[in-house]
């Protein structure tokens, strides 16, 4: 989706939501929705990702060593989607009722998602190192939705040329959409906290371009 669409559909979605904040990662942007979902509907898609999700914590190469990534993760999609994130294949689970749900607010938005990563921070030591969501199969301007849940969390950009750096506080119930040319220009990663915190679930929907031919 190129940086007009982007901004046309955000802008429609924003007009229902007084609180809702733009971000400025030029030449990309972002927008922050704090109550996209009130506070129950935030619990209970909480309660069930927690429980029907196949959650786990795969090892990484890094540095030549294999890692744990330091939170765990579950991937949702259509069946025929795949996704290779550090040199993981993703297979997708099916979509969940509560998924299903946020999802189809998202496409009613303008917004179209086949997939979705979850991320489980269990407390302030987990975290998710610098990158950025541009893997081909996003294809060349790859929005993100990040939906948050529980713990608030603080998200960290900086650019990749070194010009620009900020963060963002991410409370629970929020929706963040970010466009394509932030993936190009921006790194984002979570930090490690020692603040006592409780734990966070991140939805954060993409739209994966490569299907996948099971021969
Ligand atoms: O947990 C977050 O808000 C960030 C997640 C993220 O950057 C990702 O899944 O690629
Ligand atoms: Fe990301």
């Amino acid at each position: 989706m190129n940086e007009q669409t982007f901004s046309a559909c955000a802008a429609d979605l924003a007009e229902g939501f007084p609180d809702a904040e733009w971000i400025d990662l030029s030449p990309g942007r972002a927008l922050l929705i704090p109550d996209w979902l009130t506070s129950s509907e935030s619990a209970a898609i909480y309660r069930a990702c927690l429980a029907q999700l196949p959650w786990e914590q795969p090892e990484v190469r890094l540095f030549g060593r294999q890692h744990p990534i330091p939170r765990r993760h579950a991937f949702v999609g259509d069946p025929d989607v795949i996704y290779r994130w550090s040199g993981l294949e993703q297979r997708p689970h099916p979509w969940i009722d509560s998924l299903v749900i946020l999802r189809s607010r998202l496409t009613a938005a303008g917004f179209p998602f086949n997939s979705m990563l979850a991320n489980h921070y269990r407390g302030g030591a987990d975290s998710m190192g610098w990158h950025a969501d541009n893997e081909r199969e996003l294809g060349d301007w790859p929005v993100v939705a990040t939906v948050s849940l529980g713990q608030e969390r603080r998200l960290g950009f900086k650019r990749r040329d070194g010009a620009g750096r900020l963060s963002l506080d991410l409370p629970d119930a929020s929706l963040l959409l970010t466009s394509g040319a932030v993936q190009h220009h921006w790194l984002h990663g979570i930090g490690k906290s020692a603040r006592k915190m409780e734990e966070r679930i991140s939805l954060t929907f993409r739209y994966i371009n490569g299907r996948y031919i099971d021969s």
